[in-house]
């Protein structure tokens, strides 16, 4: 595809589609909850569709219509042996999350996914669902096909995770709906909650304290209407645009704000970003609000540490911002990007170099100097979706056509990517 940049800018009033980590776990949980959950402003993005037919299969009527879906729960005992291999497509979440449900089955499953799904890692919840008691196995213990049988019992555990994810953690939390004891997950740094606020919502008992999550199994879940919000990360492309496209302003309506996703407005202002938050409340148990930003003279700074999860997703396209922010942009601690859909950190790295950035490759980062012209060029996008999102923002701001190859990606989590961008792109 054809990206032509150059004297543009961002301008109007926009919605995003749901948030993806919402909408999985609204169908997850709606399917083990008893009674109705509906749902709006699901995101129907391919990796959400793929949750939805997982539990199709495994016998619970779901209906879509619109931006709506209804889900008919069947309660925490009610799943069905799928006749198939569940298919996970290209979605991490989905694979890594229906674990922790079908290691509480009494029935056997086998879960698997796309090129990229099956080099991703899933020995880190291999290990703490066998230390629950769960009967799994993976391609040499760690890869996909992941086979999950029956066991005996599940036990709760007391987990320490090495490394920050919440798909790890939701998994256990989920399968510690089936354990026949407490189960205590201890956090490095906090990783995004939106496992634990909807248990809750639908009546689990779970209690956050800290970095510290305690599930005691027994409640039943209830079914719910929930409203998602607009997904930050999809609305991350969007205002990193209008802040590098001189003359832009945007308002992004009804966007999740929830804190642990919040890294990324954080970092943009320190970079100087002018960014405001309005109209804030709750939306079933999660915070919403609009943001407006306008286009803005960037520094570089450094992000590391605990912010890290809180970003994680949005580091391609804060790489790309960097490239426009005066002074130097460290970017450590980011080791999990390269097990992402794609090597993230690799990705990014060497197309916004063809770009003519000044940017360099770490072990678990990069280092951008900035500000650079940015020229257009033939680009990559790995077959991932933020990494193709990226790049058609950076190109935007280059002067000229660039073309970008695969881009269907987009389709995984921002499927109005595109109507949405011609819908605010001016021509100055
Ligand atoms: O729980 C979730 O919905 C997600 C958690 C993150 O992954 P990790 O838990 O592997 O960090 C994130 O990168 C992914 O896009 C969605
Ligand atoms: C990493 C992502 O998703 P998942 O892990 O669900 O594939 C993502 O959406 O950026």
């Amino acid at each position: 595809m054809i990206i032509r940049g150059g004297n543009l800018s961002i301008k109007g009033e926009v919605r995003v589609p749901g948030d993806k980590s919402i909408s999985h776990r609204a169908i997850m949980i709606g399917s083990i909850a008893e009674g109705k959950t509906i749902i709006h402003n699901f995101l129907m993005g391919e990796d959400c569709l793929s949750t939805v037919d997982c539990f199709r299969k495994l016998g619970v009527n779901i209906f879509i219509s619109d931006e709506d879906v209804i889900v008919e729960g069947v309660g925490l005992y009610g799943l069905k042996e799928s006749k198939d291999i569940l298919y996970v497509g290209n979605s991490g979440t989905t694979i890594r999350l229906i674990s922790g449900i079908l290691a509480g089955q009494n029935f056997s499953s086998t879960i698997t996914g796309d090129e990229s799904i099956q080099k991703r890692p899933m020995d880190r919840i291999i290990n703490p669902l066998k230390m629950m008691g769960a009967n799994i196995s993976g391609l040499l213990n760690k890869f996909p096909p992941l086979r999950i049988k029956p066991t005996k019992k599940l036990i709760g555990v007391e987990y320490r995770q090495p490394i920050p994810s919440a798909q790890v953690k939701s998994c256990i939390l989920l399968a510690g709906l089936y354990a026949d004891s407490d189960t205590k997950i201890l956090q490095p740094s906090m990783s995004r909650d939106h496992t634990e606020r909807m248990l809750k919502y639908f009546g689990a008992n779970i209690v956050t304290k800290d970095n510290e999550v305690y599930l005691k199994p027994g409640n039943k879940l209830i079914g719910k209407e929930i409203y998602i919000p607009g997904d930050i990360s999809s609305a991350a492309f969007l205002i990193v645009g209008t802040l590098i496209l001189k003359g832009s302003k945007l308002l992004i309506r009804d966007v999740g704000l929830n804190e642990t996703r919040t890294g990324i407005l954080d970092v943009l202002i320190r970079m100087g970003g002018r960014i405001k938050i309005l109209n804030e409340r709750n939306l079933n148990n999660e915070p919403v609000g609009d943001i407006l930003v306008e286009y803005s003279e960037l520094k570089g700074i450094d992000i590391k540490g605990n912010m890290i999860p809180r970003l994680i997703d949005e580091i391609p396209i804060i790489a790309v911002a960097a490239t426009q922010a005066r002074g130097t942009t460290v970017i450590k601690n980011a080791e999990e990007l390269k097990v992402k859909e794609s090597n993230r950190i690799k990705a990014i790295v060497n197309e916004l170099k063809k770009m003519g950035a000044d940017i360099e490759e770490l072990d678990d980062g990069m280092i951008i100097n900035g500000p650079s012209k940015l020229r257009p060029s033939n680009l990559k996008t790995y077959n991932d979706h933020r990494i193709a999102m990226s790049l058609i923002i950076a190109a935007l701001s280059a002067d000229g056509d660039s073309n970008l190859q695969e881009i269907e990606s987009i389709k995984i989590s921002f499927p109005n990517f595109f109507d949405i961008l011609k819908s605010i792109i001016q021509r100055i």
